[in-house]
């Protein structure tokens, strides 16, 4: 039962999303991975069967969900380099009040960071539990994509940060060995202390660096990308829809998108409402 309320809720914040951001006229949207996802397919089937739209997505599961969808998918790599996306859509493990995000729950984060990174406006869609006012509160772990001969040199560095007891994730059937991720690299989820923001370093709540045992999550995010041997980071942070608007203006740059940081996130409720949290 609790389920189906779950499922509901997520699909009641895909409906919303897609009203809100998909534009039928549109070229070219990105398509996350995950359970969520799946729900934004189907709202956005609902709405458009254009062939002429390409769907960008972020691995096979995703590729699969357009696939089957009747949609026209379009890998990542064979577009050129400046096609900006209208709209990137994706699922969240965890949002924070800043609208910074724990991504790879399902192991996919690498694709799904390039592809936000080219969405003129990335756009997350969750269910209740995501919804968090600082990361690490109820998602354990921060997912982080590793060359698999790095694995040791990963855990060790990652033990120098402060994470107590990162580990290799596993298959579901253990004997089968570490989860091989869609570049046939390995997955190590680090636990740390719930991650600071701006307004907790203001407040004088930490340092934010690790010096103290507190990371805030750019820096936590910087520091783990630092590692030899780390491909890319489950925390989607930085840059939104608002800074890059200023940066475009500023500096006339014309293909600045939104960034990994959503411009809006979707969350269901339990009561079947929706709740926007939005870039400020
Ligand atoms: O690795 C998986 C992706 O980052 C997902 O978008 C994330 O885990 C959320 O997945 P779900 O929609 O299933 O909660």
């Amino acid at each position: 039962m609790a389920d189906a309320v779950v499922e509901s809720a997520k699909r009641a914040a895909a409906q919303q999303a897609v009203r809100d951001h998909f534009d039928p006229s549109a070229t070219h949207v990105g398509i996350g991975s995950g359970t969520t996802i799946v729900y934004v397919v189907e709202a956005i089937k609902e709405v458009s069967t254009n062939l002429a739209i390409r769907f960008i997505p972020t691995g096979y599961q995703s590729r699969q969900v357009i696939v089957q969808a009747g949609l026209t998918a379009v890998p990542f790599d064979s577009l050129p380099e400046d096609t900006v996306f209208d709209v990137a859509f994706d699922g969240a493990d965890e949002v924070d009040l800043e609208l910074n995000c724990i991504k790879g729950g399902g192991a996919c984060l690498f694709q799904e960071k390039l592809v936000a990174e080219r969405a003129r406006k990335f756009v997350c869609v969750a269910d209740y539990r995501k919804k968090q006012d600082r990361l690490l509160t109820n998602w354990p772990t921060i997912p982080i994509e590793v060359a698999p001969v790095a694995v040791p040199t990963v855990l060790k560095g990652l033990r120098t940060l402060g994470s107590t007891n990162p580990k290799l994730r596993s298959t579901l059937l253990d004997k089968s060995g570490p989860l091989k991720t869609d570049q046939d690299f390995f997955i190590i989820d680090a636990p740390f202390k719930p991650l600071l923001i701006a307004e907790d370093i203001k407040a004088g709540k930490g340092k934010g660096d690790g010096s103290d045992g507190t990371w805030e999550v750019n820096k936590l995010s910087d520091a783990i990308k630092g590692l030899t041997g780390v491909l890319e980071v489950g925390i989607f942070s930085g840059l939104n829809g608002p800074d890059a608007e200023a940066i475009r203006a500023t500096n006339s740059v014309k293909t600045v998108t939104s960034g990994q940081k959503p411009v809006a996130v979707y969350f269901g409720n339990q009561d079947g409402s929706v709740e926007v949290r939005t870039a400020k």
